[in-house]
C-alpha cells in the first residue's frame, strides 16, 4: 500500500480538489492507498486568528468564524451540484462543534482551545475530499485520525504515543484499505481522554510518515507546488535546481535547518523502516520529482536555506566567569521551558550566542527568564543562511552587502547570521 499526502496548497480551491481526485484516480487502480490531507489553502492561519480573537474576547470573533465557513461552503457549492449530498450536513455538523465552544467563555488553556478550534480545518477538508472522490466514482472511507494518532496532552505540539498509535492503526486500517481509499487528516491527533491535539504547524507531512511507518507502506509521496526538493526555496532564489536523489541523512539535515518543503520530523520514522519518500508536483503529476532513499550519494550541488526574522541572543554570566557546563545546562533548561528552538549557536569563553525565530511573545518571556541569571544582549531583524556542501564561492554569493554577525562551520554545513550593511 502507498501513502499520499496533499498539503494546503494542493487543495486551496475547488480546482485543487478536482486535481487531487485525478491524481488519486491515476494511482489507486492497482494499489491500496491512504491519503492524508491538510486544511485548505491558508485556513489554518485563519483558524489561528479566530482562536486568538476568541481568547481575547474580540468583537470580530463571530465574523472570522462566518468567513471560514463561507470559504468552505463556496468550494462545496462549486464541487457538489446536488445539495442533498451528505457533505453539506457533515461539514455543517463539524462547524457546529466549534460554534458551541465559541459560545462559552474562553476559560480553558489557550493551547487546548487552539487545538480544538484549529483542527477543524483538517476535519472539514477531508470531508470535502472524501465526498468528492466518492462523487467521481473512487470509493473512499473518511477516517478520523484522532482515533489512530494517539498523543500526550502537550497541546499545540503533542508527542506521539508510538505503541498505542501503531496498535490502533494496525488493528483497524488494513481492513478499511481493502475496501477503498482511506482519507484522513494530517496535523491532528487524539489524547487518551479523547481531546483533540495537534502535532505542530505544518505537521501533516509527519502524520503521513506515522501512518506510513505503522502500516509498513511501500512508499510515501508528498504532492507539492514545486517539482521536488530544490537546492533552495524558489521564493527566495531565482535559479534553483531540482535534486533528483537525496539520502535520508541529507533530507534530515536540510529540513532540520529549515527547508520548509518537508516537516523535519517526517524523515526519521520512514528512514527507520527504509520506506522511500517521493516529493512530486501536483501541478505536473507525471513528472518524476525527488526520491529520498537510503542512497549514500551526497548532494550533488550546494543547497541554501534562508530563515528571516531571526533574533541573535548573546548571554553572558553576570559575574564575568566563564561559560561552563553548569551555565549551559541552565540556559538550555530556560530555552526548553519557553519552547524556543535554537537554529544555530556558538559559545566563547565568556558568552553563549543563539539565533532563534522571532516569536514575539516567546522571546520576550525567554529574555526575561534568562535575565534573572545572566546579562543578555539581543539583536533582531536578522537573517540566517545555511549552506549545505558549501564552498567559498557560495559563501561569497550570499554575503554580498551583508554584515556577518555569527558564523558556524562544520565539514559540510556553514551557517551565518547576518544583516544588511548599514
Ligand atoms: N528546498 C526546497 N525545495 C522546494 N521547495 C522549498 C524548499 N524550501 C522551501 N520550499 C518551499 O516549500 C513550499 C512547499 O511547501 P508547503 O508550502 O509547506 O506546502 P504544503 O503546505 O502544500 O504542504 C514551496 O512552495 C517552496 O516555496
Ligand atoms: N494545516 C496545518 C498542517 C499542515 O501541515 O499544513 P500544510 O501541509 O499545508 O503545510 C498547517 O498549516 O500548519
Amino acid at each position: 500500500m502507498q501513502v499520499f499526502k496533499f498539503g494546503g496548497a494542493s487543495v486551496k480551491d475547488a480546482a485543487g480538489v478536482k486535481n487531487l481526485a485525478q491524481i488519486v484516480q491515476n494511482h489507486a487502480k492497482d494499489k491500496e492507498l491512504l491519503i492524508v490531507v491538510s486544511a485548505m489553502g491558508k485556513i489554518t492561519n485563519k483558524l489561528e486568528e479566530l482562536t486568538w480573537a476568541f481568547v481575547r474576547g474580540d468583537e470580530n470573533t463571530h465574523q472570522l468564524f462566518e468567513d471560514i465557513k463561507a470559504f468552505h461552503f463556496n468550494i462545496i457549492n462549486e464541487l457538489f451540484e446536488d445539495h442533498k449530498n451528505p457533505v453539506y450536513n457533515d461539514v455543517a455538523n463539524t462547524f457546529v462543534e466549534i460554534e458551541w465552544l465559541l459560545e462559552e467563555e474562553a476559560s480553558d488553556s489557550p493551547d487546548y482551545l487552539y487545538d480544538q478550534i484549529v483542527s477543524i480545518g483538517e476535519l472539514v477538508s477531508t470531508r470535502i475530499v472524501a465526498a468528492y472522490l466518492n462523487q467521481v466514482g473512487c470509493f473512499s472511507i473518511w477516517t478520523d485520525a484522532r482515533g489512530y494518532i494517539k498523543t500526550d496532552n502537550t497541546y499545540r505540539e503533542a508527542n506521539v504515543l508510538w505503541d498505542k498509535t501503531e496498535q490502533e492503526i494496525q488493528k483497524h486500517l488494513p481492513s478499511f484499505l481493502e475496501q477503498g481509499i482511506v482519507v484522513t487528516q494530517g496535523f491532528i491527533g487524539g489524547t487518551s481522554e479523547n481531546f483533540t491535539s495537534t502535532l505542530g504547524r505544518e505537521g501533516s507531512d509527519y502524520s503521513a510518515a506515522i501512518f506510513c511507518a505503522c502500516l509498513n507502506a511501500e512508499s510515501m509521496t508528498i504532492w507539492k507546488d514545486v517539482p521536488g526538493v530544490l537546492n533552495a526555496d524558489p521564493k527566495w532564489f531565482d535559479e534553483t535546481e531540482k535534486i533528483a536523489q537525496l539520502s535520508y541523512h541529507d533530507a534530515i539535515e536540510l529540513t532540520y535547518y529549515g527547508a520548509t518543503v518537508i516537516h523535519p520530523k517526517t524523515i526519521k520514522p520512514i528512514q527507520n523502516k527504509g520506506i522511500p519518500l517521493y516529493v512530486r508536483s501536483f501541478i505536473q503529476p507525471e513528472a518524476e520529482g525527488t526520491a529520498i532513499t537510503t542512497t549514500q550519494t551526497p548532494l550533488p550541488i550546494p543547497s541554501f536555506i534562508f530563515k528571516v526574522n531571526q533574533v541573535l541572543i548573546s548571554i553572558f554570566p553576570k559575574d564575568f566567569s566563564f561559560i561552563i557546563e553548569e551555565n549551559l545546562s541552565h540556559i538550555f533548561d530556560v530555552l526548553h521551558r519557553n519552547r524556543v528552538k535554537v537554529n544555530t549557536m556558538l559559545n566563547s569563553a565568556i558568552s553563549f550566542s543563539v539565533s532563534v525565530d522571532n516569536d514575539e511573545q516567546k522571546i520576550k518571556q525567554l529574555i526575561a527568564d534568562l535575565s534573572e541569571s545572566f546579562k543578555v544582549k539581543y539583536n533582531s531583524g536578522l537573517e540566517l543562511v545555511t549552506i549545505r556542501y558549501y564552498n567559498q564561492q557560495t559563501i561569497d554569493r550570499v554575503t554580498v552587502n551583508k554584515d556577518v554577525l555569527l558564523e558556524v562551520k562544520s565539514r559540510h554545513t556553514c551557517q551565518m547570521v547576518m544583516k544588511d550593511k548599514a
